[in-house]
């Protein structure tokens, strides 16, 4: 571990005083509190090879203890390794099924997660993350999740609020940060922390939620954390959010070991912030956090742009037409026959007259093209598969969807060695299997790929080659 800067510990000591200032310093010389969450999406998620004796209080299915990423509960998005501090942003908004969301600094998905558990297939969430890079694990992780209701966009907050002024219901800003309550897990932080770099950060964050501001409702809900300890980019940010932009701070439940925000760490010192929730190493409940939840109440009325995204007006629905080739009676019984090998969810049975052929993807998207029109769109939606000459091929993708349900049509792998093979991408040898054609390939009753059995026996490998290992 990098040796923690003298400034930081003469700013905390200021702050916290000698004792608490040595706690803290003390802390942060042990190992990390790791964390899982079980997916509740997915059909007897319950089912895992892990201790559940230790739930972490404040979010359903969160778990302490640690998992490997190459257990098969891992590969096919029944667990999501998550700090247990940095689970709590997301619960505190309560957000309900069907709510519009935006996750604005989404990558690597762990709040988005979270908000799609909670959204239960209803409703939008907008997954946003600026790095492209970044962007591509978001979308691995969301997949991987069996979302259906996602748009990811790989896009800055400030091009994201032309689009959607005044719409979400609830924005998460898990803001990019100093990173004081990660020295633990990252020398990086370590590495690059200043005071300086303290003050680039909160002015970064004051940007982003100017923008996020702007792309919440009338009574929408914002929750703004950081998994810092500065005050510049927690309370001060906070109370510049209720002085300038008017947002009143909302009361949210704390569970032991889970402190209170300082106000006499800001110039306004309103009591209020008080309601802010902080994680401090020495009480031993995961990493550093900090996270609050503010309110949207405007004086006057702003009408939504939700209506036009939901029902595009008739001149836009004739040029989606325009653009989008409609599916044809004979593809359509292709792609039928398919999917009716396996039990759909019946969300997805519901939806699917809404699926569109885009360039030969069959695309069911969560919110029109439309409007999505100029920003970088990673993925909308489900994609259900592709056609090719004469035949329709399954989506990865739809995988992961299938999973919500049980399914009849597996392939149970046997061995773990038979595992490592598939998910090297190499075909299997099958015995006393009945059906031939596309089935669902599982281990550890954990259902991860497609792949198709042939005449001779042999499973043919449709685990993606990106995701190979
Ligand atoms: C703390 S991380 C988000 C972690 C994520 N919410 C999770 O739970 O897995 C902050 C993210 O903000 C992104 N970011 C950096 N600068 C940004 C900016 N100016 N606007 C929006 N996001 C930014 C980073 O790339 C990073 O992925």
């Amino acid at each position: 571990m990098y040796k923690i800067p003298t400034e930081f510990i003469d700013k905390f000591t200021h702050l916290l005083g000698e004792k608490h200032a040595s706690e803290l310093m003390s802390a942060y010389q042990e190992n990390p509190k790791k964390g899982f969450r079980l997916n509740p999406l997915k059909y007897d998620y319950t089912n895992v090879k892990y201790n559940l004796d230790h739930k972490i209080p404040y979010i359903d299915n969160g778990y302490y203890g640690e998992i490997s990423g190459n257990d098969s509960e891992w590969i096919g998005g029944y667990v999501y390794s998550q700090d247990p501090s940095a689970m709590y942003p997301a619960t505190i908004a309560d957000i309900k099924p069907g709510e519009y969301v935006l996750d604005l600094c989404a990558a690597p998905g762990g709040k988005s997660t979270i908000i799609a558990s909670k959204l239960k297939n209803e409703g939008v969430l907008v997954a946003n993350e600026i790095s492209s890079k970044r962007a591509k694990e978001l979308r691995e992780n969301l997949e991987k999740w069996g979302t259906s209701n996602v748009i990811i966009t790989n896009e800055s907050p400030e091009r994201l609020v032309k689009k959607f002024k005044n719409l979400f219901d609830t924005i998460i800003v898990d803001a990019p940060c100093s990173g004081e309550g990660m020295f633990r897990k990252s020398d990086d932080a370590i590495k690059y922390w200043s005071q300086e770099y303290v003050l680039t950060c909160q002015a970064r964050q004051q940007n982003i939620l100017n923008c996020a501001v702007d792309m919440l409702k009338n009574n929408g809900k914002l929750v703004y954390s950081t998994c810092t300890y500065s005050p510049e980019e927690d309370e001060q940010i906070v109370s510049w959010l209720m002085k300038e932009k008017n947002l009143k701070i909302q009361t949210i439940p704390k569970s032991q070991g889970i402190s209170d925000g300082h106000p006499e760490w800001t110039i306004e010192k309103f009591n209020d912030i008080k309601k802010a929730a902080r994680f401090w190493l020495q009480d031993k409940i995961g990493e550093g956090q900090f996270a609050a939840l503010l309110k949207k109440e405007t004086a006057q009325c702003i009408n939504s742009n939700l209506d036009m995204i939901t029902s595009p007006s008739k001149k836009i629905r004739s040029n989606i037409k325009n653009r989008i080739q409609v599916i044809s009676k004979d593809d359509f019984k292709l792609i039928n026959d398919i999917l009716h090998q396996f039990n759909l969810p019946l969300y997805l049975s519901k939806q699917l007259d809404r699926a569109i052929n885009k360039n030969n993807h069959i695309v069911i998207p969560a919110l029109s093209d439309e409007k999505l029109k100029s920003l970088h769109v990673i993925s909308n939606g489900i994609e259900l598969g592709i056609l090719k000459k004469n035949r329709f091929e399954p989506s990865h993708q739809l995988v992961y969807i299938l999973a919500q349900v049980k399914q009849n049509n597996v392939y149970n792998i046997t061995n773990e060695s038979d595992f490592k093979k598939y998910l090297h991408g190499e075909t299997l040898q099958v015995e006393h299997h009945i059906t031939y054609g596309y089935v669902l390939v599982a281990f550890e009753h954990h259902i991860f790929s497609f792949g198709k059995i042939g005449k001779d026996s042999i499973l043919k490998n449709y685990y993606p080659k990106g995701l190979r290992r």
